[in-house]
């Protein structure tokens, strides 16, 4: 499917806090990949399916998002971020990186976007029985999904290196084709 992109597609994943979209609005800016933000998509187009009380966050149709951004993706040179991924077609993402935070650190994060209680606990909970890292290896070739540690500024420039250089091997591989 990738040979058919002259970009390609990279799904970054993670609890919420872990730095999915610090990491992607920095990768979007050095790799020209165009950044889909998933929440903003949703938002925009209303594409919600309910409420969900323990994480108090709006659900979203999984179905009308797939849709929705079907033709862009087919086009390649997308990065995506989300703190879910099994409901993505496979075939859309040439590479996963799932981002990995301390408890500790991913707490105060949490804590200072205002996070409380079950919404608190639960996130905290989603990162220590790592249910990102698990549902990506569930979901996509184990071969293409690579955790990264996203606690520090240098874990940050460490992952924009590593992304980017991903991104460069990628081109160098389908230029040919
Ligand atoms: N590697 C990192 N080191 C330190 N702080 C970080 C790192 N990555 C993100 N942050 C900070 O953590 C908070 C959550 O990051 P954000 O990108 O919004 O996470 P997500 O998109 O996964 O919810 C932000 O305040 C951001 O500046």
């Amino acid at each position: 499917m990738s040979r058919t992109r002259s970009l390609p597609n990279v799904l970054v994943t993670g609890t919420p806090g872990t730095g999915k979209s610090t990491l992607c609005s920095e990768i979007s800016q050095i790799s020209g990949l165009e950044w889909l933000n998933i929440g903003e998509i949703a938002k925009a187009g209303q594409l919600y399916d309910g409420y969900d009380e323990v994480l108090e966050c709006p659900v979203i149709d999984e179905d009308q998002m797939v849709d929705e951004l079907e033709d862009k993706m087919t086009d390649g040179g997308k990065i995506i971020d989300y703190h879910g991924c099994d409901f993505f077609p496979q075939r859309w993402f040439d590479v996963v990186f799932v981002l990995r935070t301390n408890n500790t650190i991913l707490y105060d994060r949490l804590a200072t976007r205002g996070y409380r209680g079950h919404k608190l606990e639960s996130n905290i909970e989603c990162e220590i029985f790592q249910t990102l890292l698990d549902e990506a290896k569930e979901s996509y070739n184990s071969q293409i999904v690579y955790e990264l540690q996203s606690n520090t500024p240098d874990d940050l420039e460490d992952n924009i290196e590593k992304i980017s250089q991903w991104i460069n091997q990628w081109k160098i591989q389908n230029s040919h084709q």
